[in-house]
């Protein structure tokens, strides 16, 4: 019972690992186990000592056919930085250079990687260079996942199953492994995985129906049948080869790609004598439903696939109910499984078009000790359906009940990633990691509770026209990228694989048969059938029974705590969940009121500066319209406001003048009056001295009324002789400032005429002062015998002594001297 309650608590450990994903300062140490073999301590060692390491994400370039060359597509989309790095760019006129025209950043996105694979890597490098680690763990006992993903056309398929010459890294995995188990594999199929990691032990029966299952299965390929004699061949030369001889057989069978010699240095040699069991399963999981690829598809269309359940065995460890593993013994068989997988693939898509799946492909490889088996470790590859076809394999009936209960699972995927990365920022937040809503991470959460190894591939098609596919799975990666997983302590436990009977029950300890554990086996299924207990009351011990009833009654307890266990769970997740969705509603419904809250204070803005604008647009149009006719408001509103003033005033002024004459109306009618009726002299006396006084008030204003009349008159006579004055000196101050003008003019042509003689002058100055010169020398020359004058000489004489031109100059001193007045005048 003790076994019992450790897988309990590891279970509620597990609970708690699912709700909050894996704490990664979560030092607490998880139950051991005693009497664990050498296998498990050696599995301990690496336990003790957690290993981080980022998911690992490799990014493979597909090559362009020379077709899609001659299509001119490529347009340099993708640009290798580094081995790390890479560059997208969109290409012309695509949807994403249109949408951010005005944001170079988008047209350019950078993306890195754990390792980048260049067009033009051959398979072999790429499986070296990132899967081939994972495989060599597999032996080591380490489960992993690889995923491989991309875009339409991208190379998905090459990459993960290539062609019979060019191998993809699936049939690499399988040569690796059976390459590294050469001459220690264990030929027998009686030890079947069962549950998730637990072993069944098949009898001799069925095991003649595991063998012959697995014929079937083989015959089914066309092409079986097409190589029939060579096999046969190949297998009775293989039947008549030593044990060891026997080792290379697998090889030998193998097609030309996997026929290179064993390498010594890849064996499995760790020193611990033990032999290793290899099981395939292969299956999709379409539409949330899980298909198994090893079973035939319905002969007729109508007829509907089974699906399978996923279950979750004491542990808490998923695996799929009733999937077929068939046990292979070479690289070759297993290729052939893998065929046979893909060809119902096929089938099952030819049928349905749209039914286009994820397809996991799993290897668990057994590692037996005499009996016992000491480790059991798997090693799936997955190929997630593009995100292309996703969305168009997904009819209207097939999205609502897939998109609308979120139950995308590349969406669901990158969920329970960001969770895992949230978990893993700086530890203090717990997300709730979401692996339960697709059968898919749920199968995988070993590897979003950092138990578990996983690596992604990205495929992509440098294309230009698949540019924004290959965008959109770029940015899945990078989700991807930013996870570093945290490998957690496995309790040893779960590392120990169990030996069960078909209950289920372990039937080994510590590699000898558990009598006790056979005996409950035995009880437990006479408590599940009704039929067999009746056999049971016939024998004749009666401790047996009694034992029995015991044990019954335990098995009753036990599932009635791990049901209260699994309600509170279920209650605690349902709680969590609930809250999430609760916050994220408030937290909605705020933003929502904030914006709805903003946008009205926006809206009403932006109505009153459109009120503004119009008014003012108005006030324009009617401006332009009037012209010179238009009148101001303001100054409307006033010049009515006087004209009222002046009303009012006039009102009073009649008033003022009516009031004497009604008062000496009065008077007089009083005077008549007094006359005619009968008053008292008092009040006669009074009224008339009061109506004499302002009689006399009103003459008296009456009279200065006049004489400020006269006052504004005369006034206003003034106003108009001095208007009339200044109107005159307004015009004489023109006609003077038009004489001003004129002599301006004049004395600008006088100035003009004085500097054009000062220039005569100086001209006629110069050329005196030359004439002058020459008279001088010729005087001077004149003291020898006197020649007679010639040409210009006895011109020059003439010139100077001739009484016209000693007029000439006395005209110019005049002029000179007329010159300086005029200027001493201005
Ligand atoms: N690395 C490569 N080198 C050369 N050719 C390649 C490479 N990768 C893919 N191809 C070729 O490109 C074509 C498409 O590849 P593949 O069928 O593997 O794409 P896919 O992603 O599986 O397509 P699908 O969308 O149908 O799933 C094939 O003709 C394949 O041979």
């Amino acid at each position: 019972m003790t076994t019992l309650h450790d897988m309990t608590h590891e279970c509620t450990m597990l609970g708690k690992m699912e709700s909050t994903a894996c704490d990664p300062h979560h030092d607490a140490p998880l139950p051991e186990i005693s009497g664990v073999s050498s296998i498990a301590s050696a599995q301990s060692e690496s336990v003790e000592s957690p290993e981080n390491q980022q998911l690992r994400v490799y990014l493979r370039v597909r090559l362009l056919s020379k077709e899609e060359l001659t299509k001119n597509e490529d347009q340099g989309c993708v640009v290798l930085e580094s081995p790390e790095t890479v560059l997208l760019q969109a290409p012309r006129g695509s949807g994403s250079i249109k949408s951010s025209e005005k944001n170079i950043s988008h047209q350019r996105q950078k993306f890195t990687f754990s390792q980048i694979f260049r067009p033009g890597v051959t398979q072999a490098d790429f499986f070296e260079g990132t899967i081939k680690t994972q495989v060599k763990e597999l032996l080591r006992g380490k489960n992993s996942l690889v995923v491989n993903y991309g875009g339409t056309n991208s190379g998905k398929t090459h990459t993960l199953q290539g062609t019979s010459k060019d191998p993809g890294i699936l049939p690499r995995a399988l040569r690796a492994v059976f390459r590294r188990i050469c001459g220690r594999q264990y030929k027998r199929a009686d030890l079947k995985p069962y549950l998730s990691k637990d072993i069944e032990q098949l009898d001799a029966d069925q095991l003649k129906a595991e063998e012959s299952s697995k014929e079937t299965l083989f015959s089914s390929l066309q092409e079986v049948r097409n190589t029939t004699k060579f096999l046969s061949l190949s297998l009775s030369l293989s039947l008549s080869l030593s044990l060891s001889l026997s080792l290379s057989l697998s090889l030998s069978l193998s097609p030309s790609p996997f026929s290179s010699p064993v390498d010594r240095a890849d064996r499995v040699d760790d020193g611990v004598p033990c032999v290793f069991s290899v099981w395939v399963a292969f299956y999709e999981i379409y539409n949330e439903k899980v298909y198994d690829l090893l079973q035939p598809s319905p002969a007729t269309k109508t007829k509907r696939r089974p699906s399978l359940r996923v279950c979750e065995d004491g542990a808490g460890n998923p695996y799929v109910k009733d999937l077929r593993w068939v046990n292979v013994l070479s690289a070759e068989e297993a290729s052939k499984i893998l065929r046979v997988g893909n060809k119902n693939l096929t089938a099952a898509k030819t049928s349905q078009p749209s039914n286009r799946s994820h397809s996991i492909f799993t290897i668990k490889l057994l590692r037996i000790s005499g009996t016992d088996v000491q480790g059991i470790s798997e090693f799936s590859i997955c190929d997630l359906l593009s995100p292309e076809r996703c969305s168009k394999a997904r009819t209207l009936s097939e999205g609502l009940r897939e998109g609308g209960n979120g139950k995308n699972l590349l969406a669901i995927l990158g969920k329970c990633i960001t969770a895992l990365r949230n978990n893993q920022g700086d530890g203090s937040k717990s997300s709730y990691v979401p692996f339960r809503e697709s059968k898919l991470t749920w199968l995988f959460k070993g590897v979003f509770c950092g138990r578990d190894q996983a690596s992604m591939i990205i495929n992509i098609n440098p294309c230009a026209s698949a540019y924004e596919e290959t965008l959109n799975v770029m940015r899945f990666s990078a989700i991807t990228k930013q996870v570093v997983q945290v490998f957690q302590p496995r309790s040893l436990e779960s590392l120990a694989p169990r030996l069960v009977g078909r209950n289920g029950k372990p039937l080994l300890r510590n590699g000898v048969i558990d009598d006790q554990a056979v005996d409950d086996c035995l009880s437990e299924e006479e408590l599940l059938d009704g039929e067999d207990e009746a056999d049971v009351s016939i024998l004749p011990q009666e401790e047996l029974l009694s034992l029995v009833e015991s044990l019954r009654v335990k098995l009753l307890a036990e599932r009635r705590k791990n049901l209260v266990q699994e309600i509170e769970i279920r209650k605690e997740m349902g709680d969590i969940m609930l809250q999430q969705i609760m916050e994220c509603e408030e937290l909605h419904s705020r933003q929502i009121a904030d914006l709805k809250e903003s946008h009205e204070e926006k809206m009403t803005s932006t109505f009153e500066m459109y009120k503004e604008a119009l008014k003012e647009h108005a006030y324009q149009c009617a401006v332009e319209e009037q012209g010179d006719d238009y009148v101001p408001v303001e100054e409307y509103t006033a010049e009515q406001e006087r004209v009222k003033e002046l009303q009012r005033r006039l009102v009073e002024l009649e008033q003022d003048c009516q009031e004497p004459k009604t008062g000496s109306h009065t008077v007089l009618t009083k005077e008549n009056a007094a006359q005619t009726s009968p008053h008292t002299p008092s009040q006669d006396s009074a009224d008339t001295v009061r109506y004499k006084l302002l009689y006399k008030e009103k003459c008296a204003v009456e009279q200065l009324c006049g004489e400020k009349q006269e006052l504004i008159v005369s006034l206003e006579s003034r106003i108009r002789e001095l208007n009339e004055t200044l109107h005159e000196a307004g015009e004489s101050y023109m006609e003077k400032l038009a004489e001003v003008k004129q002599l301006e003019n004049s004395l600008a042509y006088e100035e003009q005429e004085i500097n054009r003689i000062q220039s005569d002058v100086a001209e006629k100055e110069a050329e005196l002062t030359a004439l002058r010169e020459e008279l001088a020398r010729l005087s001077h020359e004149s003291v020898g015998p006197s020649r007679p004058r010639r040409g210009l000489l006895a011109n020059i004489k003439e010139t100077v002594t001739s009484p016209r031109n000693a007029s000439l100059c006395r005209t110019f001193r005049k002029s000179v001297r007329a010159t300086s007045t005029l200027r001493k005048k201005t």
